[in-house]
């Protein structure tokens, strides 16, 4: 048996945005291959469970485990403090004892007996410190691979506000093209609207020197040299150094997909991205300090069953010190040793000594799928979750809209309507709107001319063909176009919002013109695709519709038995998007989700998970997108899309590096494991504890009280040896279940009460009967040492 440690990141579906990867099952993490519900498609493909345990792996830890004991660090751990308390002070007993005369106490105990139960109990605090240091090192080498994709990389810094080559852009025409474009600031110097920053000044400095701010060219071939956002350019790159997915994935400005990673590669093209993050804080480095729990916070969980266990120690405590006083009248005292070794019996040590295993290794399962959790929080929560919202584009589609066709509105010939089309997306930064430009210049009997000069238009200046001001798309307009100079204006977006902004000018079309529309609109959209209307205003005031783009994209594949997993799991799945109705339906029934939220604005979002919060459900959100950023925030799990922007990926408390919506399963698998790991394991030590009671003081006090030998059922060789088995027991048992704290409890797809009821029966009964039959057995072995 052995921790296999060789993949730090399973290697699940590819869900290539080119569409060329096919999305499958997510596969390669033996271990949630027997945690899941058997028909996720996970292939186990016969590696052994990194969950077994072996000696070697519980050696390895074992320097860390000693470094734990130091009491400082202890003290974070109330229970095993008080065991490390009663272990220092019996050793100094033990020391003292041959100095001390001797004293009739109430349990005759061989001599010897000090030093065996100090011993013991020192051994009970090294096996608790030992379960969190194995849960950490499984870590370690994971953490090792990520450390060699954080090596220092030359990063060549675009000199700001410094364009060699040409003047900088007017100010109106270089933010407002930008308006888009995550984490421009208006008004500053903006490189990703001006291409001299292509060919400006450029200064190398080590990767570890970038700051938040500094604009980067990375060109093919080179690695990315921190976390940022593409601010110009499309590129594939080279993600597996993250994701240990080798597709390549595309990165670009303007859209939802335009977040990089440093230490990935860039293989084609050129980019400009500007660094978002910190030296020291980049997101290799989170991932690194995840899977070594070296940033793990207790959740909120967790401390509150700390401040329960740390009370039943006291009340405990309490027990065994009143113990003498009030024997005291009838019998001789108790001696001390007996004393510290019954309270550590009683005391909750096994739930306190697995406790943060378990949470560590909650978070590791999730790596190994691909999920970096950043608060062990989420996790918990994610055992939770009732009602699983989901962004459309890039989250249920591969987030690729490209325009497929423009269609001409009544009494408008195909020209025009093209020279709208192209007109107004020519400053239009999104992907959607550079694919207009595209099709123009590859479709017959479209103006590629218009389209090249259009394209270039935007290159030279970051405005328009035309001259006039660009109108950049928002989600909260859904649209995008031009103000031209001589005071007509164009729209293209969402069919509603174009039709108000006519009708907010007195414009709206008529009914013939309108039932057209309708039919085009409603044709592409029944097809699941994105109907982008145009329309004009002159400076006459005049109006008309004038094209209708047909946006495309793709829905993952395998959705729809995913999402019926999920209804299994009682979780309702809703798409929320800003697209229209028709289109969102059509998507919806595709993907095969439960409901639809249509034309949604982030604060639709953001208002919808607040209404679900309220009826005290868990929500968990999965999106791409800056404008999901709030929704992400405001979930219980919030799951960025690796593939989305950086805004997302800052909001959420999880990022799928597989971008795959349907990854909720798994989160929600292991979140419910970790729970009901938990509470096993809770169950099993305080029903450990009460039974190692009733199976230790009657032969405790046998000496004094004969008629207490009725009550040893299990007829313990002596007093002694019945004191010393329990507090071997008691140590033993943390032993026993290391691994499966780390393992995890299995998890079935069943209702809870079945599994409560279930959960009870074994780990209840379990922890009552095993007391009596553990403790049986070793003092068997215990009566064999003379004395005992
Ligand atoms: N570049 C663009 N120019 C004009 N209109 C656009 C553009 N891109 C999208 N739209 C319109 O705006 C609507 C909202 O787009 P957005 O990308 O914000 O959707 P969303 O809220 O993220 O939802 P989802 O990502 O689930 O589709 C789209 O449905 C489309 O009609
Ligand atoms: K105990
Ligand atoms: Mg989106």
């Amino acid at each position: 048996m052995s921790i296999k440690t060789e993949h730090p990141i399973a290697t699940p579906p590819a869900n290539n945005p080119s569409g060329s990867g096919a999305a499958h099952g997510g596969a390669g993490d033996p271990d949630a291959s027997q945690n899941q519900p058997q028909d996720t498609g996970a292939t186990p493909s016969g590696a052994k469970t990194p969950s077994a345990l072996s000696g070697r792996a519980l050696l390895k830890a074992l320097p860390l485990a000693l470094r734990k004991l130091n009491p400082v660090a202890m003290i974070r751990r109330p229970v095993l403090f008080v065991v490390e308390l009663g272990a220092a002070l019996l050793t100094v007993l033990a020391l003292a004892e041959p100095f001390l005369g001797a004293q009739e106490t109430a349990t005759p105990t061989p001599a010897g007996f000090t030093w065996a139960i100090a011993i013991w109990l020192w051994l009970t605090v090294l096996f608790g410190s030992l379960a969190e240091a194995v849960a950490e090192g499984r870590g370690k080498a994971q953490a090792d691979t990520l450390r060699k994709t954080r090596s220092e990389t030359p990063a060549r810094v675009v000199e700001q506000g410094k364009p060699t080559t040409q003047a900088k852009p007017t100010a109106q025409g270089g933010s407002t093209a930008s308006g888009s474009d995550a984490g421009n600031r208006a008004g500053a110097w903006d490189p990703a609207s001006d291409p001299a920053a292509l060919r400006a000044t450029v200064t190398k400095r080590a990767s570890s020197a970038l700051v938040a701010g500094d604009v980067v060219v990375v060109e093919a071939g080179e690695l990315i040299p921190g976390d940022g956002d593409v601010i110009h350019g499309v590129a594939s790159v080279d993600e597996s150094a993250i994701t240990g997915e080798s597709a390549p994935v595309v990165r670009e400005s303007g859209g939802d997909r335009s977040s990089v990673t440093g230490g990935t590669r860039v293989l084609s093209d050129r980019l400009l991205v500007r660094i978002t993050s910190t030296p020291g804080q980049t997101f290799v480095d989170r991932m690194i300090a995840l899977v070594e729990g070296a940033s793990r916070r207790k959740t909120p969980n967790e401390v509150a069953l700390d401040v329960l266990l740390a009370t039943l120690t006291l009340v405990f405590l309490v027990v065994t010190l009143t113990l003498n006083p009030i024997a005291s009248a009838v019998a001789p005292p108790v001696s001390l040793a007996v004393l510290v070794a019954l309270l550590v019996c009683l005391i909750p040590t096994t739930i306190s000594a697995l406790l943060s295993a378990i949470g560590i290794a909650g978070m590791d399962r999730l790596v190994r799928r691909n999920v970096l959790a950043l608060s062990g929080r989420a996790v918990e929560a994610a055992g939770d979750v009732s009602t699983l919202l989901l962004d459309k584009t890039g989250t249920i589609t591969y987030g690729n809209r490209r325009a497929v066709a423009v269609i001409p509105a009544a009494g408008v010939d195909q020209e025009s309507a093209w020279s709208a089309a192209v007109e107004a997306s020519a400053a239009d930064t999104t992907p959607e709107g550079r694919s207009v430009l595209d099709l123009a210049r590859t479709e017959a009997g479209a103006p590629s001319a218009l389209a090249d000069a259009a394209a270039s238009g935007t290159e030279a200046s970051g405005a328009g063909a035309s001259d006039g001001t660009p109108v950049a798309f928002s989600a909260t307009t859904r649209m995008s176009g031009v103000d031209r100079a001589d005071g007509s204006s164009l729209r293209k977006g969402a069919a509603s919002a174009v039709l108000a902004w006519l009708d907010a000018a007195g414009q709206s079309p008529d009914a013939r013109t309108h039932s057209a529309l309708d039919d085009a609109v409603g044709t592409i959209a029944a097809s699941g695709g994105t109907p982008l209307v145009v329309a004009e205003l002159t400076a006459a005031g005049g109006g008309r519709v004038l094209a209708v783009i047909h946006l495309k994209d793709v829905v993952k594949e395998g959705l729809p038995e995913k999402f019926a997993q999920l209804r299994a799991m009682g979780i309702r799945t809703v798409m929320i998007t800003g697209d229209n109705q028709v289109t969102a339906r059509a998507i919806a029934a595709e993907a095969g989700v439960d409901d639809v939220l249509a034309e949604a604005t982030p604060e639709d979002k953001l208002a919808l998970i607040k209404a679900e919060q309220s009826g005290g459900r868990m929500v968990a959100m999965t999106g791409d997108g800056t404008n999901d950023a709030p929704a992400l925030a405001q979930a219980d799990v919030g799951v960025a899309m690796n593939t989305g922007t950086s805004a997302a990926k800052e909001a959420g408390n999880m990022v799928d590096l597989d971008s795959d919506p349907a990854k909720l399963i798994d989160i929600v698998a292991i979140g419910k494991q970790l729970l009901i790991t938990r509470g096993a394991l809770t169950t099993f030590s305080i029903a450990n504890d009460l039974a190692k009671y009733f199976a230790i003081v009657p032969a405790m006090f046998m000496g004094v009280f004969p008629q207490l030998a009725a009550l040893n059922v299990m007829s313990l060789s002596s007093p002694a040896s019945a004191v010393l088995s329990a507090v071997i027991f008691n140590a033993v048992v943390i032993l026993a279940l290391i691994p499966l704290s780390l393992r995890g409890v299995k998890y079935r797809a069943v209702s809870a009460s079945k599994l409560l009821g279930r959960n009870l029966l074994i780990y209840g009964l379990g922890g009552v009967v095993a007391p009596f039959v553990g403790i049986k057995l070793i003092d068997l072995l215990v009566s064999l040492i003379p004395g005992f």
